[in-house]
């Protein structure tokens, strides 16, 4: 990765860990991790929207360097639309980031790309960072389109979105095939389609704009593999599932550079 972007590790928990659970967890992060760390890496924890009081009133009650965020947000501001989250209500509780169109989201949701577009204006209306996610399935894997796919995806998701905000969105590329499955994808995929993302982002806007923004990979990350496709150079980071869940994995990854 450039030495001028900084890398993010982000734990994106799912559907785990209660709101008790998420005060315990962030609690050994924080003891484990050391100013050296944070200088090194930005480290966030996306969890469960029902834990984010909790691990806000821990993060700012001790003043920890962890950035946290949500898993989703709604495309809407306020009004009848039940079982939402709007931005706004996020940014109360000074979220940095919000993942937008994970594919989890994409698969069980039905999300199209106009809704990741939409739900990514939302997060930059009310100040919070879209972790926007693309990536492609396995047919599209075999039939060798992931580049076009992902492209379409990243097309999608930012159009009409301006350059001052586009600056500071980060892309993570999860190929879906790689997702909870222990496949993880060679350092030579993932700087393939990453790649290609900062080279759209180039032409959708400048080259000086698609060199700040950061690109992560997901998909089966752990401290064994990180190292490999860190060492990438158009990978800034990593979009943790599984791994983000065990402490002491957790925090092997974001020292990725011992491993
Ligand atoms: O979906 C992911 C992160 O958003 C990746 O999950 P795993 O690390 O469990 O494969």
């Amino acid at each position: 990765m450039s030495t001028t972007r900084t890398p993010l590790m982000a734990g994106n928990w799912k559907m785990n860990l209660n709101h008790l659970e998420a005060i315990a967890h962030v609690q050994k992060l924080a003891f484990a991790l050391t100013d050296k760390d944070y200088d090194d890496v930005e480290v966030a924890v996306l969890p469960p929207f029902t834990d984010l009081r909790s691990v806000q009133t821990l993060v700012d009650g001790d003043k920890l360097k962890i950035k946290y965020g949500a898993q989703d947000l709604s495309a809407h501001d306020s009004g009848a639309y039940t079982g939402e989250i709007s931005g706004a209500m996020l940014a109360k509780f000074k979220c940095s980031y919000v993942a937008v169109g994970h594919s989890e989201r994409r698969q069980y949701h039905n999300e199209t790309d106009e809704v990741v577009n939409a739900k990514v204006k939302a997060a930059f209306k009310h100040g919070l960072t879209p972790i926007m996610c693309v990536g492609e399935g396995l047919d599209v894997r075999k039939a060798g389109r992931q580049v076009e796919h992902t492209l379409a995806q990243v097309d999608g998701g930012l159009k009409d979105v301006p350059a001052e905000q586009a600056e500071s969105v980060v892309v993570a590329y999860e190929p879906v095939w790689a997702i909870g499955t222990g496949e993880v994808a060679t350092p030579e995929d993932a700087q393939e389609v990453c790649g290609a993302i900062r080279g759209r982002l180039a032409e959708l806007y400048s080259q000086e704009l698609a060199d700040k923004v950061r690109i992560q990979y997901g998909g089966s990350v752990k401290s064994g593999n990180v190292a490999a496709i860190m060492a990438k150079p158009d990978v800034d980071g990593a979009l943790i599932g599984g791994a983000a869940l065990d402490v002491d994995e957790f925090v092997k990854i974001v020292r990725y550079r011992d491993q």
